[in-house]
C-alpha cells in the first residue's frame, strides 16, 4: 500500500476535533456536461446500482449517460439559484450553523461539509480537517434514515481516505437519526407552522426517496426507518394513520422499487376526490432537485391534472433553527467522551482553581 505524504501532528499538541457533514452531491452547473460528470460518478457506485458491472456498464455508458444528462440538466436549470445548486447552498449553510451552535455551547470543533459525489469531496474535507490538526473526526451524514446506498457509501469514502494515511485520526460514524426526538419535533413544528398559516389538508403525504424493493428483502433497514419516521411525525401532529401516508419517489430504471410510489398515489387520491394534499419530504434534510422539481413541480402538476384542487409542498428542514439545534444535540451525543472544550481554557480554569485553593489555605 502506498501512503500519501501527510502533515505530521506535533507531539503534545492539544487534540482537535472535527466534524464532516456529508451530503449526497450535486452537479457543478445545470449543464449536460456537468451532469454527465456527476452522474458518471454517482451511478458507477456499486452501493447505488447493485448490478454486476458486466451488465450495468454497457447500459450506463451506452444509454444512460447519453440520454439523462440533457434531460436532468433542464430540470436542474429550473431550480438553480444565483449561489448554485440548492443542495449545495443548504448543506454549506447547515455546516456553518452547526459549527456556530456547537461553539455557543463551548465546544471547539471544526465543521466541514462534503459531497459524496462531486465537490468538495469527502477526501478533500477530511484532508482539510487533518491539516488543521484534527486527531478526532465525527462523520455525520445528512441522511436521517440509514441506507446502504447513501450512509454506507459515504462511510466507504472515509475508509478509502483513511486507508491512505499513516497516522489515522480517531473516527466515529453517525449511523442514523430517523427516530431522534429533536429531528421529529423540528419536522412537526415545520408542518404545524405551515398549517397555522394555510389550514390543514385532507391528507399529509410523507414522501421519501425510493430504493429498489430487493434491498428491503436483503436486509437494508431503510424502508423500516422511513416508516418509523412517518409514524412518529404523524403522532407528533396528532394525525390518524388514514390521513398520513408514507410514499416513495424518484424511481429509477425498470425494477420494482419500494411502494407505494409518490406520484401514482397522489393521482389516485385526486381521483378519489381528495381536494387538498400537503407533501413533506422528511428524508431530505435539504431541498434539492428531488423535492423542488420532482415534488413541487412534477407531482404538483400530476395531482392538479388528476382533479385535485390544492397542493402544498412543505419545504425541507434546510436552515430551520430547531432542526439545527437537534442536529447539534445529535453531534454532541456522538462527541461525548471526546474533550472538545478548549484545552487552554481548561488549563487556565485549573490554574485559577489552584490559585484560589492556595489563597484559601494561606488564610
Ligand atoms: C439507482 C439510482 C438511485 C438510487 C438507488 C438513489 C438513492 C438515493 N438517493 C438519495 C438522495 C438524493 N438523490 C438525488 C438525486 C438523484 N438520485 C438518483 C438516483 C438514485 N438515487 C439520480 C440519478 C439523481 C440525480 C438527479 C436525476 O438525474 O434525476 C438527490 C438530489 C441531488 C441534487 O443535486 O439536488 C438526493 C438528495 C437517497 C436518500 C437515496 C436512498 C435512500
Ligand atoms: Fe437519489
Ligand atoms: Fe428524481
Amino acid at each position: 500500500m502506498t501512503m500519501r505524504p501527510e502533515p505530521p501532528y506535533s507531539h503534545g499538541q492539544a487534540a482537535h476535533t472535527g466534524i464532516v457533514w456529508v451530503n449526497l452531491g450535486t452537479p457543478d452547473a445545470p449543464t449536460p456536461s456537468a451532469l454527465r460528470r456527476y452522474l458518471a460518478q454517482f451511478l458507477a457506485d456499486p452501493r447505488v446500482v447493485e448490478l454486476p458491472r458486466a451488465l450495468w456498464w454497457p447500459i450506463l455508458h451506452g444509454i444512460i449517460l447519453n440520454v439523462r444528462p440533457r434531460r436532468s440538466a433542464a430540470k436542474y436549470a429550473s431550480i438553480w439559484t444565483p449561489e448554485g445548486s440548492p443542495l449545495k447552498v443548504w448543506t454549506e449553510r447547515q455546516a456553518k450553523l452547526l459549527q456556530g451552535l456547537l461553539g455557543e455551547r463551548g465546544h471547539r470543533v471544526q465543521v466541514r461539509w462534503a459531497m459524496r459525489y462531486g465537490q468538495p469531496s469527502v477526501g478533500a474535507a477530511l484532508d482539510a480537517l487533518k491539516a488543521a490538526g484534527c486527531t478526532r473526526i465525527l462523520v455525520l451524514p445528512a441522511y436521517p434514515q440509514y441506507c446502504a446506498a447513501t450512509t454506507a457509501s459515504a462511510f466507504d469514502e472515509v475508509y478509502a481516505w483513511a486507508g491512505g494515511l499513516r497516522w489515522v485520526p480517531e473516527l466515529r460514524f453517525v449511523n442514523q437519526y430517523h427516530d431522534d426526538a429533536g429531528y421529529v419535533a423540528a419536522l412537526a413544528a415545520r408542518v404545524q407552522a405551515h398549517w397555522a398559516e394555510h389550514g390543514r389538508p385532507e391528507r399529509l403525504v410523507m414522501s421519501f426517496h425510493g430504493m429498489p424493493a430487493r434491498t428491503l428483502q436483503r436486509g437494508d433497514p431503510y424502508h423500516c426507518q422511513c416508516h418509523k419516521t412517518g409514524r412518529l411525525l404523524a403522532e407528533a401532529l396528532g394525525l390518524p394513520p388514514e390521513q398520513a401516508l408514507v410514499t416513495f419517489q424518484s424511481r429509477f430504471g425498470k425494477a420494482q422499487w419500494l411502494q407505494p410510489y409518490t406520484e401514482p398515489t397522489l393521482v389516485a387520491l385526486a381521483r378519489q376526490g381528495v381536494r387538498r394534499v400537503d407533501v413533506v419530504c422528511p428524508g431530505f434534510t435539504a431541498d434539492c432537485i428531488e423535492t423542488l422539481e420532482e415534488i413541487d413541480q412534477e407531482a404538483r402538476a400530476a395531482f392538479l391534472g388528476a382533479g385535485g384542487q390544492a397542493f402544498h409542498y412543505i419545504p425541507c428542514l434546510n436552515d430551520d433553527i430547531g432542526w439545527l439545534r437537534a442536529l447539534a444535540d445529535i453531534a454532541e451525543r456522538h462527541l461525548s467522551g471526546w474533550p472538545t472544550r478548549n484545552a487552554h481554557d481548561e488549563a487556565a480554569a485549573t490554574a485559577t482553581r489552584q490559585r484560589a485553593l492556595a489563597l484559601g489555605a494561606q488564610q
